[in-house]
């Protein structure tokens, strides 16, 4: 007779395998075109995400709370949006996805040659957030190529997310993560495994800046792919991130205008949360 606690246990592994299974037809290429290009990544329009976003970024690295030598990237996926500030301020960035195909696509870059998106208006955007004349962007390609040391494996749902020995025994001194977490878990519960799992790869005292969607259920993962999604509200991100040992310092959200609702999810909205590890 299976104990309570064993079936639950094997639900939990069911629902994370089916998961990984999901992810096997992911394609980066079409994922980019869904979520990095016009009209979700539109410089030239005032309420696009993309200026949201990166300010959120470039104020939570430069607004002097945050230093220290290691940047670790929580399922960074084919995007390095999420690091362009956050290169400036730390010595080394490591990042990090659960699939070969994502972390090709990033050596691909990091290597010089030209992926699947061109990152240079991104890049351009960043530099004018710094002050800096936006002919910049190939200086600013270059601090990110050299600052990024490892392109590594990850599971959140593992108790140890990364491979023994990756990170200094003092762990990272800030961990970001963009769109990971919820579109990884099955459930809620599994939501907050996985945020205490990560946070294991950060020192105390460390910062989590953690970003993602609102009132998701699914999203496309390439073309046909539908990659299911856990709904979070602004109440659960607090109460996740409490539950597993962060004080929040800032929380903001973005509501979605209509017409950035393409149909590639049922993205409501994205929270941007600044965390401390206590
Ligand atoms: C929605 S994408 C987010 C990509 C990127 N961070 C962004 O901001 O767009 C989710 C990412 O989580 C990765 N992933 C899937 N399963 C994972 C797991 N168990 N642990 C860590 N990352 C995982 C996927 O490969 C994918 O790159
Ligand atoms: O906020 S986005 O519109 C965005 C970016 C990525 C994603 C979503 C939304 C919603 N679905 C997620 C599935 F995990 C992925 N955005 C796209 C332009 S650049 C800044 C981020």
């Amino acid at each position: 007779m299976e104990k309570e606690s064993e079936k639950k246990t094997a639900d939990i592994d069911n629902g994370v395998v089916a998961m990984a299974v999901r992810y096997q037809g992911f394609d980066p290429a079409a994922y980019l075109q869904y979520n990095y290009t016009p009209p979700r990544a539109d410089f030239q329009r005032s309420d696009s995400i993309v200026p949201w976003k990166l300010s959120c970024l470039h104020k939570a690295f430069t607004e002097g709370d945050i230093d220290g030598d290691l940047l670790v990237d929580i399922g960074t996926g084919p995007t390095l949006y999420q690091v362009m500030s956050g290169c400036e301020v730390f010595r080394r960035v490591i990042l990090t996805d659960f699939l070969e195909v994502n972390r090709k696509e990033l050596k691909t870059w990091l290597g010089g040659g030209s992926g699947s998106l061109d990152w240079t208006p991104y890049l351009e955007y960043v530099c004018q957030l710094e002050g800096r004349s936006s002919s910049a962007a190939s200086d600013k390609a270059s601090r990110l190529r050299s600052a990024v040391t490892d392109v590594l494996p990850i599971d959140v749902h593992r108790q140890q997310p990364l491979a023994s020995g990756a990170l200094p025994p003092t762990g990272a001194d800030c961990l970001v993560s963009c769109f990971c977490l919820e579109s990884v878990s099955p459930d809620v519960a599994s939501f907050n495994r996985a945020l205490g799992n990560i946070s294991t790869l950060l020192r105390l005292g460390g910062h989590l800046l953690l970003i993602g969607a609102l009132g998701e259920s699914f999203y496309l993962g390439g073309p046909g792919l539908q990659i299911p999604v856990v709904p979070l509200d602004e109440a659960q991100v607090c109460n996740s991130l409490k539950a597993t040992g962060f004080a929040l310092v800032q929380l903001s959200v973005y509501t979605l205008p209509p017409d950035m609702r393409v149909g590639v999810d049922d993205v409501s909205g994205v929270f941007f949360a600044k965390a401390r590890k206590l």
